[in-house]
């Protein structure tokens, strides 16, 4: 489980340069140009910056053998440091500008969360005290990018690397440590685990996620059939409640509703990969079309034809860097080529 802290929202992104970023990835990337950042444009929100902290003592830096070190543009990772120019596109306005961002998780070594005063007074853990230490899982480290409208960006990376967290972060769902995130609108994270109700049939639930969305009863309804086709759900399985359904049926549904608004920014994790074939094409069909109607689509997906089919940028994060920002072909070469790649 994760320490969350409410998260703050208020300020504004506008006027960003929206040319072509130079990404050094992970380190040097630029810094976004924000003129203007309280007041004029559309709803948009940010984290705010936390209060200073003394930096922490350095840790002692260990030396690479000198064989490696020698080796020219290869990090202390091993990866090779690859600069690349995210490909002229429709970039004219930004709508998610990631600067800076650290995530870190507490968790408990036990794998319990470090969820309150109380436990750790509490049972077993308080009279063996080595083993109740929180430990810290330093998720995203010094992310950022600039995403615009248009975009449909693919996220890549092995397992753990941090690519779920990016985006629940800028979601809103999990807190930044450090950095910030600004973005148009609410984004919405589409993620297999996304909540809909499992004791309500699959109509309601359709209802349900409709007006949670932000549709009027009036558009719910307008909505509701070519929701339920795009689903491709057995008309009989609609009167049923959520939790007859298969784990693949459930996540079709979530899609489809999540698909049927128009989204400025729209993030889904792994959730297509659930699907049956041709639930995948319609899906990824979609997402061309949302890309197209201006929002900007992130796409976290450990299969790769999904990403050359529906994107048009990719960004590789490993170990919660970002290792390369780019187009999709240069970027998936390099991960697929890389030991660091494709498990
Ligand atoms: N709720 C959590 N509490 C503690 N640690 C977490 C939590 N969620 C993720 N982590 C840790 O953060 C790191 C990044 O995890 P994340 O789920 O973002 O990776 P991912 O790239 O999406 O992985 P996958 O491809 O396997 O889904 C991992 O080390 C993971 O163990």
């Amino acid at each position: 489980m994760t320490e969350q802290t409410p998260f703050p929202r208020g300020s504004v992104a506008t006027g960003y340069n929206g040319e072509g970023v130079e990404n050094a990835p992970g380190q040097d990337a630029p810094k976004p140009t924000l003129a203007d950042p309280v007041g004029s444009a559309p709803a948009a929100w940010a984290t705010e910056p936390e209060p200073e902290q003394p930096e922490p003592a350095p840790a002692p830096v260990k030396k690479a053998p000198a064989k490696k070190a020698a080796k020219k543009g290869v990090g202390p990772s091993g990866l090779k440091k690859i600069k690349t120019r995210v490909p002229a596109g429709p970039r004219e306005r930004p709508t998610v500008i990631v600067d800076n961002l650290h995530i870190t998780y507490k968790v408990w070594a036990t794998g319990k969360a470090a969820s309150g005063r109380n436990s750790e007074k509490k049972g077993l853990l308080a009279r063996t005290p080595a083993l109740r230490r929180a430990r810290e899982v330093h998720a995203v480290r010094g992310i950022s990018f600039t995403a615009y409208e248009g975009d449909a960006i693919g996220v890549v990376g092995t397992n753990g690397s941090g690519k779920s967290t990016l985006l629940q972060g800028v979601a809103g769902l999990v807190p930044p440590a450090r950095g910030s995130i600004f973005s148009l609108g609410n984004p919405t994270l589409l993620g297999v685990g996304a909540a809909l109700m499992n004791e309500l049939s699959g109509e309601r639930n359709v209802i349900l996620g409709g007006l949670a969305l932000g549709l009027s009863m009036e558009e719910v309804r307008a909505k509701y059939d070519s929701i339920v086709e795009f689903s491709g759900l057995e008309p009989e399985f609609l009167d049923l409640p959520m939790r007859t359904y298969s784990q693949g049926m459930a996540a079709r549904l979530r899609f489809s509703i999540a698909a049927s608004v128009s989204h400025q920014v729209l993030m889904i994790d792994e959730a297509l990969s659930v699907g049956d074939r041709q639930f995948q094409q319609r899906s990824e069909a979609r997402i061309r079309e949302l890309r197209e109607s201006a929002g900007t689509v992130f796409l976290v997906s450990h299969a790769l034809p999904a990403i050359t089919k529906t994107c048009n940028r990719v960004l590789w994060i490993h170990k919660g860097k970002l290792i390369m920002d780019g187009g999709v072909d240069e970027v998936i070469q390099a991960y697929t080529d890389s030991e660091n790649g494709p498990e």
